[in-house]
């Protein structure tokens, strides 16, 4: 299991990390008390050297100096060298020691690393205040040293992002120049780091920032100058080595879409439903399809009547959701995408977060869960997947997708395909984490207690293509939501057909430009 992609996970490392802290700090206090009580008796020997050097026969000639300076030289010095070295034993900060506890992997670091670029790119944010822990202009946290900038600069490098590799470089270079006092010689690892982070670059041809990362690593340890052959490097270059050169990867064809970009422009908030589209969107009260919700209606809000998105506010009290979040949390899992009948079920940098699926029968707020989705919208809740509780993390997300199958395999004949989805927000989100309707232009803040409801599917049961949707990375926060999918099969009287089949305009859709 992760760490990176959920909440809990980072959790579990905080703890981690506090544990280890005791320890060593206790370690230093044990040990910073022994060496204080050595200062103070080699200070009190300097103070009768002191006395000594003022009138030396003077004080050679009286018996109690005398005796006490055979005594320490016999004993005392003796006993000093035993505490240092018994103080050095003592001193051990052992990290495996420590039986139980949790510590990221390597997927874990590049899970992070990989987070921070996407949260970059898709809210465009600027790497030197991104660096400054200043995110769309609310300081959160703490400065990176352009050690931190350097080591993620590193991480991409080894990820083959050489894009984001030299911004991040650069940062760290700018940081260290902005540096006060200079620092001192970091770690010769670093600076080992350093220079093949540079010699890497300059093979590559990016001889700009190689230069500047070579520059740095001169003064900060100018005898390193031996270690340049970059003349050697540059020679072999032009000597048939030329294959070796690495090339960027590709990112994900679909990142490079307009469809994409265009994805990203409404998580940013760029884009809106025209006014044309707006004008006939309510935000009203309603009985829905039951009649106790005529003493108790439900506040309805509409974001797109053709194909029906509609949020019902207030739908799931605090508290409710706070027990719903406590059950989900042993179960939850780094979420999958949907592999082919028989294939394994794959993690994918495509969909980031953890989540759990929960049977209804699990606690009555579930029962109760699938009753107002019913309520509200008619539908018969006969046949729908388990409940299915989701945490993303800081720069968590799940691509543009569709809820529904296209291949039928992948649902029972008998249910039928997702008709309508339900998406419960179990908590705020301070920036991003929106579900974003890219095709309709809009993107709905989660908002703890809220339903986000909507067809999937036409009337005639045909895909509608213009439902892609997708969570947008969470900036600043934790999101958490529970997904209800209802199947299409006990719904002929909910949501009959028309005469005529309507999935005609949706077929366009289905295409990436
Ligand atoms: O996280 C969201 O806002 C959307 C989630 C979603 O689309 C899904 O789980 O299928
Ligand atoms: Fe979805």
């Amino acid at each position: 299991t992760d760490y990176f992609s959920s909440i809990t996970g980072l959790e579990q490392l905080l703890h981690t990390e506090h544990t280890l802290m005791k320890d060593l700090s206790s370690q230093l206090s044990a040990t910073r008390n022994a060496l204080k009580q050595l200062e103070r008796e080699l200070s009190s020997i300097k103070v009768e050297h002191a006395l000594a050097a003022r009138g030396l026969e003077n004080y050679l000639t009286n018996p109690v100096n005398i005796y006490r300076l055979m005594k320490r030289l016999h004993t005392d010095w003796q006993q000093m060298e035993n505490r240092v070295q018994q103080m050095s034993a003592q001193l051990r900060f052992n990290i495996t020691q420590h039986y139980g506890l949790n510590f990221p992997s390597q997927e874990d670091v590049e899970g992070a690393a990989l987070a921070l670029v996407r949260l970059q790119s898709t809210y465009k944010l600027d790497v030197a205040q991104v660096a400054a822990g200043i995110l769309n202009g609310i300081k959160y946290g703490t400065d990176m040293s352009w050690q931190d900038c350097f080591v993620l600069g590193q991480q991409l490098f080894e990820m083959e992002d050489y894009n984001n590799t030299k911004v991040w470089l650069r940062e760290s270079m700018e940081r260290l120049r902005r540096h006060q006092p200079q620092p001192s010689a970091p770690e010769p690892a670093l600076l080992n780091n350093m220079e093949m982070v540079a010699q890497s670059l300059f093979r590559m041809g990016d001889f700009d920032t190689a230069y500047e990362l070579s520059q740095r690593v001169l003064e900060l340890d100018p005898s390193r100058i031996r270690n340049w052959h970059l003349g050697d490097k540059a020679a072999k270059l032009t000597h048939g080595e030329s294959e070796d050169v690495a090339q960027p990867r590709q990112p994900d064809a679909y990142r490079l879409t307009e469809e994409f970009a265009h994805y990203e422009k409404v998580c940013r908030g760029e884009v809106g439903a025209s006014a044309a589209q707006q004008r006939p969107l309510r935000c009203r009260y309603t009985r829905g399809e039951h009649a106790y919700r005529l003493l108790a209606p439900l506040k309805l809000e509409e974001h797109s009547l053709d194909p029906l998105v509609v949020t019902f506010h207030d739908m799931l009290s605090q508290h409710r959701i706070a027990e719903l979040r406590e059950m989900a949390v042993p179960h939850m899992q780094r979420s999958t995408v949907n592999p082919l009948p028989g294939g394994q079920r794959r993690k994918s940098a495509f969909r980031v977060s953890k989540n759990a699926w929960l049977p209804y029968s699990t606690h009555p707020t579930m029962g109760r869960m699938l009753r107002d989705v019913s309520d509200a919208t008619g539908l018969d809740m006969t046949f729908c997947e388990q409940l299915q509780v989701a945490n993303y993390g800081v720069g968590g997300h799940y691509e543009p997708h569709w809820d529904f199958f296209r291949d039928s395999r992948h649902y029972p004949a008998a249910e039928g395909n997702r008709i309508a989805t339900a998406i419960f927000y179990l908590s705020d989100v301070e920036q991003g984490g929106a579900t974003a309707f890219p095709f309709l232009n809009f993107a709905v803040r989660p908002q703890l207690g809220n339903i986000l409801f909507w067809y999937n599917l036409h009337r005639s049961s045909d895909m509608d293509f213009r439902t892609k949707h997708a969570g947008c990375p969470v900036l600043k926060g934790s999101k958490w939501i529970a997904n209800i999918w209802i199947h299409e099969a006990t719904q002929t009287f909910a949501r009959p057909c028309d005469v005529f089949r309507d999935n005609g305009v949706s077929l366009g859709y289905d295409i990436i430009k």
